[in-house]
């Protein structure tokens, strides 16, 4: 596990979008992200993008974990980001997949919106990635969708329609994106997968409902008056 920059990667520090940070630290959240998608799709620019407002071009393929800071809704987000490449290993599950997974507190799922074979292989993340996270309980896992070249509209191979309705049928967040053309848009992906994850541990914390307290409760008491009888 690569736990710098790799040099062939952009060269930055995690960085923070707000100057003034007093009073912030109580409010921290430290949160690990996954990126993953199929060859090429641009899972390093869309990273990149994110941490350093930057497209380069051209990026190595080495694993790398990046640490970034960034405020969302006044919270400070500390972010590590493992942008990892493709393998087939996600859809199997081999112990390095299962790590990742279970590393993780959320998941970008990048495809190319040119590229049929990419966008086919999500589905089967999802599910990889859902039937490891089934142990909490959580409704939805904190997983985006992401449709990224989309200024290479005229090589279009997949819709947004069809982007948008397997995110609906699978319980996921769905953006598309041009990493190479659109800061803004990237930056909404990320914050909307800290919502996500925001989410997911509140439902986490929430205690037993009203409803299932006052069932194991009426069962306590017909016990006991059957054991009184
Ligand atoms: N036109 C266009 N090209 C992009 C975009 N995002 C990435 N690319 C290009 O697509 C190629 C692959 O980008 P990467 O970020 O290296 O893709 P990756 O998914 O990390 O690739 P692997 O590391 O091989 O898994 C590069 O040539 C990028 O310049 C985009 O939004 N639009």
């Amino acid at each position: 596990m690569v736990l710098s920059l790799s040099p062939s990667k952009a060269n930055f520090s995690g960085s923070r979008l707000t100057p003034d940070m007093t009073g912030l630290h109580a409010l921290k959240m430290d949160t690990n992200v996954v990126v993953l998608g199929t060859d090429n799709v641009g899972k390093s620019a869309l990273t990149v993008r994110f941490l350093t407002r930057r497209f380069i071009g051209e990026y190595g393929d080495i694993e790398s974990i990046y640490s970034h800071n960034v405020i969302v809704d006044g919270r400070e987000i500390s972010f590590n980001i493992w942008d990892s490449p493709y393998s087939q290993e996600l859809l199997s599950e081999s112990s390095a997949c299962e790590k990742r997974i279970h590393w993780a507190d959320g998941f970008v799922l990048v495809y190319s919106i040119c590229d049929r074979a990419s966008f086919n292989s999500v589905s089967k993340q999802v599910q990889s990635i859902k039937a490891q996270k089934d142990y909490l309980g959580v409704e939805k896992v904190p997983i985006v969708i992401v449709g990224n070249k989309r200024d290479l509209h005229h090589r279009r191979t997949v819709s947004s329609e069809e982007g948008r309705l397997l995110a609906l049928s699978t319980d996921c967040a769905f953006y598309e994106v041009s990493a190479a053309e659109n800061y803004h848009s990237v930056l909404l992906v990320f914050h909307g997968l800290v919502e996500r994850i925001r989410e997911a541990k509140t439902s986490l914390k929430k205690p037993a409902g009203i409803k299932s307290i006052v069932k194991s409760m009426s069962a306590v008491f017909a016990r006991k008056r059957t054991d009184s009888l």
